[in-house]
Order: structure tokens, then sequence, then C-alpha cells
């Protein structure tokens, strides 16, 4: 049967993430970039061992926690549009359950990371090992358990020989733009240095191919009858879109067919923001163009999204007495949604070949979309120049603080500063290929709304999982991907304290991020959501037990860590740090301090979240109340 190596499991393990290739339009790449590594008992003797001894093309970086680590793999495959991965070795209990986290929010916004996490003896001999869980109804569960519900794919390898079938297993599921997630495989920290004699074929260099699936004439020729019966199209552009490289095509559609387009988190900078037809985000934290031209279409074609609660306001976005739905999506699942004609299919191809399909072919928006595209410039104008003023000031969300309350915040902080101004000075600021990153809180709903993108693919939300921690452990993943280019995290305080683990490794392998810290003294997005549905403020402002705002020195945190430091608490400060972070060769923070309730509202949207049916608060039972009326103008699945 050919010829046999003689290797441990993880050296097995290695040696073929050192072979895989990924084939996408003639372009044959390695797939396998590095590996983040945190060391425990559980992987240090095994996967430490075979590294040390031959790593190959493999760059390894040592994370400082298994989610943040992570969380920067899970954004370089989002970077390099899933064609290369890093892959995360973890060691057993502990190490393993602080994966969870990132590999939900792998699985939430279908990115590629291969998860290596240490397991307890197959052997069992040294039962319990240190961290090793032990349920009474069973002893072969183990913390690793806790990941196959947030993997794509997992498998367990208590034997040597069993990590052939499950690397294949494993790679399949890594490289299929459907499918596509978090793969785990568990290994036993003593197999992981256990010896077997592998079939030398099982290291031959392995092409991945990954082509674009093509729609079929019916596909095609229904979804162009619906098109042309549609008076207003307007196209969802999602993120399946840059996954697919499709800008040119949907640019070249949009502008032939004057169709306009509206995004998602993961669609934005698809196409550039400054494309004429481009009216930005959509849906709950979407753009006043975008969800007006949503309420007026009569047909959606939504191409690579999933149409989550956020981009269809929790589905009153759209007139569904009307409009239609047309979903092109790699995803036979994806493509069902909204009960819309299904093209399953790719979208750089279908929308080449629905192009040549629709020639004379035009809707009726015309000169409404210039006219929305002003109006909203006019509003992201107004934005960016709030002054805060110490009486009469009314800041963006309005009747939850009074004006004592921001005069306390402005003191307490020491700042007068907006959230929409410094976020549209730093956009005014930065170079236009620079890429930003972000997550959660009130963040992701300015920058859908205010960011101007003028370079494709320089935006990039995680807001399948929306997970605090994600922005700078993010930004590290990033700027492996591009290291030739600017990245900067845009982070709310709590997200930063939730966890900004990687930014040490930024500095101690030199791979420069900048941080953006947004320090409003608490989650804001949340106070403002409990607010609004008339609860008081309630444990969401950072105050101490005798009421004061807390105000911590990031920068001081930062500058510890070895970072170069800023505090920037007007506009102008803030656009001279930038110019000088743009010098260093090491990551930056600047700590901004910004007042609550500054940053944007609603613009014609709704978010349908829990309310209390039941409550002693009138406040409640009128939100309670609004939730009843909006359900009955919501679609109901
Ligand atoms: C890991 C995680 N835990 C909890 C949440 C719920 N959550 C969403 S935003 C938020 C507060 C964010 O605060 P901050 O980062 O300061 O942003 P701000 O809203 O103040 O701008 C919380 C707790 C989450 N998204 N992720
Ligand atoms: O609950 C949430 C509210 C959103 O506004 C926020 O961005 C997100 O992080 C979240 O979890
Ligand atoms: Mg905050």
């Amino acid at each position: 049967m050919g010829k046999k190596l003689r290797l441990t499991t993880a050296q097995a393990l290695v040696k073929f993430l050192n072979q895989q290739y990924i084939h996408v339009d003639g372009r044959e790449t390695p797939f396998v970039e590095g590996i983040f590594t945190v060391f425990g008992h559980g992987n240090v003797l095994g996967i430490g061992q075979a590294l040390e001894q031959d790593a190959g093309h493999l760059k390894v970086f040592q994370g400082k926690n298994e989610q943040g680590m992570a969380h920067a793999a899970i954004a370089y495959a989002k970077e390099k549009l899933r064609q290369k991965i890093f892959a995360v070795s973890t060691s057993s209990g502990p190490g393993s359950a602080n994966l969870v986290t990132a590999a939900a929010t792998a699985l939430a916004n279908n990115l590629p990371v291969l998860f290596l996490a240490a397991d307890t003896f197959a052997t069992r001999q040294p039962d319990p090992v240190l961290q090793q869980l032990e349920q009474e109804y069973s002893i072969a569960v183990t913390t690793n358990d806790a990941l196959l519900p947030v993997s794509r794919y997992w498998d367990r390898v208590t034997r040597p020989e069993q990590l052939m079938s499950s690397l294949l297993r494993g790679f399949e599921v890594l490289t299929d733009p459907v499918k596509s997630g978090p793969v785990t495989i568990c290994i036993s920290q003593d197999v992981e240095g256990e010896a077997f004699d592998f079939a030398e074929s099982f290291f031959q260099k392995r092409v991945h191919y990954v082509d674009r699936l093509q729609p079929s004439e019916r596909e095609l020729e229904a979804a162009e009858r619906l098109i042309r019966s549609s008076r207003k199209p307007l196209i969802l552009v999602g993120g399946g879109v840059k996954y697919s490289e499709a800008r040119e095509e949907l640019s070249a559609f949009s502008k032939e067919f004057g169709i306009p387009l509206v995004e998602t988190q993961a669609g934005k900078s698809a196409v550039e923001s400054t494309f004429a037809n481009n009216l930005g985000g959509m849906g709950i934290t979407g753009t006043l163009a975008a969800n007006k031209a949503a309420k007026m279409a009569d047909l959606v074609i939504g191409i690579g999204t999933r149409y989550t609660d956020f981009a269809t306001s929790s589905k009153t976005a759209f007139d569904f007495e009307n409009t239609k739905f047309l979903n092109i999506n790699v995803s036979r699942m994806q493509a069902y949604k909204l009960d819309g004609l299904q093209v399953v299919a790719d979208a750089k191809v279908a929308l080449s070949k629905l192009h040549d399909r629709l020639r004379g072919y035009i809707s009726e928006f015309g000169p409404i979309i210039p006219e929305l595209k002003t109006e909203w410039n006019t509003e992201r104008e107004r934005l960016g120049r709030i002054e805060f003023k110490r009486s009469g000031f009314a800041p963006e969300i309005k009747g939850h603080f009074t004006q004592e309350t921001m005069n306390e915040y402005a003191d307490a902080l020491g700042t007068e500063m907006a959230q929409t101004t410094a976020l549209i000075a730093i956009n005014d600021s930065i170079d236009k290929d620079s890429i930003i990153v972000s997550s959660a809180g009130s963040l992701p709903g300015d920058l859908q709304r205010l960011w101007t993108a003028e370079v494709a693919n320089t935006y990039h939300l995680e807001y399948g999982y929306s997970c605090m921690g994600y922005e700078i452990c993010g930004a590290l993943g990033i700027k492996l991907a591009h290291p030739d280019r600017e990245v900067y995290s845009i982070v709310g305080d709590g997200s930063f304290l939730m966890l900004h683990s990687e930014l040490i490794t930024a500095i101690q392998y030199d791979h420069k991020i900048n941080i953006l810290l947004f320090d409003n003294s608490g989650f804001g997005c949340i106070n403002n959501l409990q607010m609004d549905h008339g609860s008081g403020s309630y444990h969401c402002e950072f105050r101490t037990k005798d009421n004061r705002i807390m105000n911590i020195d990031y920068a001081k945190i930062a500058e510890a860590y070895g970072a170069k430091v800023y505090r920037a608490n007007t506009a102008q400060e803030l656009k001279t740090a930038l110019e000088d972070a743009k010098k260093q060769t090491t990551s930056t923070l600047i700590d901004m301090k910004v007042l609550p309730k500054t940053m944007t509202d609603g613009y014609d949207s709704w978010w349908h979240v829990g309310v209390a049916e039941v409550s002693d608060k009138e406040s409640i039972q009128r939100a309670y109340q609004r939730k009843v009326e909006m359900l009955k103008k919501s679609k109901p699945y």
C-alpha cells in the first residue's frame, strides 16, 4: 500500500495542513496560512512539539486568549474572502471552552476556521486529568462537546489513524462556500503524541476546487420575467456579493437597469458608497434613503443575504403586500427566504447572465435615486456637525437623559464631543484604502449609516453574531491579511473591556493596528434600548456605588502594553491624533470621550425585541402596546 511515514498524530496534522491548496477562478494558493496557539498541557507536547520540529510554511502566532486569537483567525478568513484560513490550537478544558463564543461567531458569519481543541486522554489512564469534567451520566463527555452545536463540522480523534478521515471531511467543509464555517477537530492529548505509520499519499498536495455554481436556464428565465414585470426593483447587497467578487458585475447591472442598491452590514462596501446608485445601509441601522427606497420597491433582489431581522427591520421594512422577492444565493436554504424566487447560484455568474438577458429594461426609480441620496447626504452632514450645548441641547437619542445628566457626563468625562461628529471626522481623515472593523454596540449602526467607503472592501463588520470583543482581536486578523494597509478598530468602551487581548499580540509581532476607542462610560446602545422601551436607566451606565460616572484612562492601559496613545476630546484633537498615528510603526490607541445619546437614532425602522407583557410601569405597558401594533404590520414569517 505504498510508502509509510512514521509520525505522531500532531506531526501528521501539521504536515497535512501544509499541503492544502484552494483553486478559485484559475488561481491556486495555499489554503492554510498559519496557526494561532495558546499552549497548555493538552497541546504543548503534541501540536507544540510538531510545530517546533517542522511548521513548514505555517506562520505560528502565540495568542493571548483563545477567543481573541480565534476572532483574529475569523477576521483573517473574512478578509481573504474565505480563500485562506488560520488554524487555532487550544489546550483542553478552559482553553477549548474559551473557543465557544468564537466558534459561534464564525458559524453565524459562515466563516471558515479550523479549531484544534485538545481533549482528555483517550486511554483515560490519568482519569480525571487536570481540567477534565466529571459527569455522573457519562465519562465520554468533555468540554469539547460544547463546541458541537457551534461548529459546522465537529469530530473527535481518539486514535491516530482517525485523523485522516477527519481532516478530509473537515477540509471539504472549510472550502465549500455553502457550508463554510468553523471546523472543530478535538484530539485526545495522548493521541496527539502517539505515532502511526501514515500512508505517504495522505500528504500529497491536495487541491480543493471551488467552481462557481451556475444558475439553471429555468431559474434565469423566471428571474428575467420577474424583473421585467417589476417597476421598481431594489437590490439588497449581502456579504455573498463580496465572497463572489461580484463588484463589477453588480455595479454594471445596477447602472444599466437603473436599479438602486441597499446594503446589509456584511454587504457594505462590496460596491463603494460613492457609487451613484448606492443608497447605503438598510434596515434597523440603515439610512433614510435606503429605508425609503425599500418601502417603494415592488421587487427586492436579495443577493448573498440572509435577510436577518436587522436588514429587514424585523420584517417591516418592505411593503410585503405588494413586494416580491428574488433571491440569488449559493445556499438553497438562504434562497428560500421570504418566499422568494430562488436562483441558487454564484452571484457573479448569475448577475452577468441576467445582465445579458435584460437588455432594454429600465427601472422607474430614475431621479428618485439621486434625490434620496442627496437628502441623506444633507442629514449626514448635519450629524457631522453636532455641537453640545450646556442648555437646550437635544441629542439624537431624545427623551432619555435630562440636560442636567448630559452636563454631568460632559463634566465627568471632560468632553463635549458627539459620537457622530467624531465618526465623520475619522472618515474624513484616514486614508481611503484603510480598513475599518467593528462589531457591537452603537457603533455598527452609526457606521452602517454614516461611513462612506470610497474604496471597495474596506468596511469589515461582524454583525452575524455582533460579538463584543471581536473589534480589536479581529483587527489583528485583518492586518495579517493586509500588512500594507492601515487597519482601524472602531470600538466602544464596553467592548474594549470585554476583550482586547490580541492588541498585545499585535504589538508583540509588530503588526500595527489602530484602536479608536469611543468611551461613553457605559453600554450605551443597550441603555438606549431599555429606555426606548419604557424602563429606567438600569445597570447600563458605568457608575460607582455612589452614582459617580466612571472615567477610565484607557489610554494609560494601552500605553502600558506598549501602544502609542492619544487622548482626543474634540474633532480637531482627533484629526491631529489620527495624522500622527499614521506615522507610527507600532499599534496605536486614541481614547475619545464621547457624550452618551449622541449616536444616531433609527430612520424609519423598527426592531422586534422582547418587551414585558405585564409591568407596573405605564411606559413599559405603552412600549408593549407599540410592539403589538407593529407586529400587526409585520410579515409573520
Ligand atoms: C459578547 C457580548 N455580550 C453581550 C452583548 C450585548 N451587548 C450588545 S452591545 C452591548 C454594550 C456595548 O457597549 P459599548 O461597547 O460601550 O458600546 P456603546 O453601545 O456604548 O456604543 C452589549 C452588552 C454582545 N453583543 N456581545
Ligand atoms: O443587543 C444588541 C443591540 C445592538 O444594537 C448591538 O449592536 C448588538 O451588539 C447587540 O448585541
Ligand atoms: Mg459605551
